[in-house]
């Protein structure tokens, strides 16, 4: 470890690797921190994510996939089944990850394109002069370091103080936090190509529970219920409750807890000489909870544009605007549109559930995007076109349909 870097990304998930890596490949001098000894170990995810949005950032290795998701199934609180396969949208659905092995593998590309990491080595601190961050205070085997750089990248995750520490507000409350438990388990006997959510306020109240393939007929068994809406009820007791009730020979073999802030986008996610990127933004969806994607592109982002800062020798938040900027203009209007559909979503009763599973459940789907979801429920339920015309007229003003390409 050096005393001074260009870049320091302090946490080394998906959202500091690729901004690590960004900022490597653009010849910057680059230090990224991991305060567990093992990266991507214990996880605190399902694992899902996008192929399409997956391969912008690395190739697909079977090393890390354990399933290859062709559809998805949501199943209404009557037990009703909506499908969406691959073969009707002509696209492509998704992998479940083995994290493990992907967070790792992507550290190890941020490594090969000349970052350094440490790993067991933790940031306690920022150091802030004259209104700007110039470096980190760390602890590594015991010793407190300095280390400089002209840019800092927070990508510590949900738990993230990076921000905190330069005072930006990133606090979620709780009632804006969805609050999760999972469990692996084998002999899980589902179709190994499809992803299951189960929908109804007795078994999630404002949330669902899900069920991913791991392969070899393991699966990621997980509920996520929001914190405003639960009242006594605990994730882990609705999700044991769940398994007895339809999984009742599926053995436990890890068990996950853990929360995904879903309020939406936070005011500001820089100051001078920072940048913050992933959960450390709070950039996850409000629906789906997922963020591994949203974490790449926001780290793509920061990487490109600390190089750029850097090489301009101008890190003020006048520079750093632009990744503001960028990520408010793709990641963020996602999650805006995303919010607007959730905040009526929670407020359904179980008979409006079923309703719109009733009317889905023979639609064909062109794709499967929010947004086609939506206008099929349109199409298919006139009521609902009434009750929700407010918001299909947000989420169309809101303009959907971008997408941040990585090169
Ligand atoms: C139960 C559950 C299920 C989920 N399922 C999905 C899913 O299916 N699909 C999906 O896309 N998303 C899912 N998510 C969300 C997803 O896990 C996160 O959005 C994603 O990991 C964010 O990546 P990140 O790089 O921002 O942060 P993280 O992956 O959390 O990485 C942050 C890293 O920073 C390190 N760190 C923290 N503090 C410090 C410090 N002070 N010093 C050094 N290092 C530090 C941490 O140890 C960690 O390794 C789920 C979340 C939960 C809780």
């Amino acid at each position: 470890m050096k005393d001074h870097y260009d870049v320091i990304v302090v946490g080394a998930g998906p959202g500091g690797s690729i901004a690590a890596k960004t900022a490597a490949k653009e010849g910057l001098d680059v230090l990224m921190i991991e305060k567990r000894q093992e990266i991507g170990d214990p996880i605190r995810c399902a694992e899902g994510v996008g192929k399409f949005h997956l391969k912008q950032h690395i190739e697909p290795d079977p090393r890390w996939i354990c399933a290859d998701v062709k559809g998805s199934c949501i199943i209404s609180p009557d037990g009703t089944r909506v499908e969406m396969a691959e073969e009707m949208s002509g696209g492509e659905v998704g992998y479940v990850l083995e994290r493990k092995i992907f967070d790792r593998e992507l550290a190890n590309e941020s490594a090969l394109a000349g970052a350094e990491v440490m790993v067991k080595t933790r940031a306690t601190d920022l150091i802030i002069e004259n209104d700007t961050v110039c470096g980190i205070k760390l602890m590594h085997l015991g010793k407190i370091h300095e280390v400089r750089s002209k840019i800092v990248i927070g990508a510590d995750g949900m738990e993230s103080k990076v921000g905190r520490w330069a005072g930006i507000e990133t606090a979620v409350k709780p009632s804006d936090m969805e609050t999760c438990a999972q469990y692996l388990v084998s002999n899980a006997n589902i179709d190994q190509e499809f992803c299951y959510f189960y929908l109804g306020n007795e078994i999630a109240p404002a949330g669902y529970v899900w069920m991913f393939p791991k392969g070899g007929n393991k699966a990621n068994v997980g509920i996520g219920i929001l914190g405003s809406k639960s009242g006594e009820d605990r994730p882990i007791d609705l999700l044991n409750d769940f398994m007895e009730k339809n999984m009742p020979d599926a053995k436990i073999i890890e068990m996950v807890i853990g929360g995904v802030p879903v309020c939406g986008t936070i005011d500001r996610t820089i100051a001078n000489g920072l940048m913050l990127v992933g959960d450390a933004a709070r950039q996850s969806d409000p629906i789906t909870g997922g963020g591994i994607i949203n974490a790449m592109n926001a780290g793509k982002m920061a990487g490109e544009i600390a190089a750029k800062a850097i090489r301009n020798g101008d890190c003020s938040t006048d520079t750093l605007q632009e990744y503001e900027e960028l990520w408010r203009k793709t990641i963020g209007k996602e999650i805006n549109n995303s919010l607007i559909v959730k905040e009526t979503f929670v407020n359904f009763t179980d008979e409006d559930l079923n309703s719109l599973a009733h009317s889905l459940k023979d639609v064909n789907f062109t794709s499967m995007s929010l947004l086609d979801l939506l206008k099929a429920l349109f199409k298919a339920n006139k009521k609902l076109l009434w009750d929700l015309r407010g918001i299909f007229k947000d989420f169309i003003k809101n303009d959907v349909d971008f997408k941040y390409k990585a090169e």
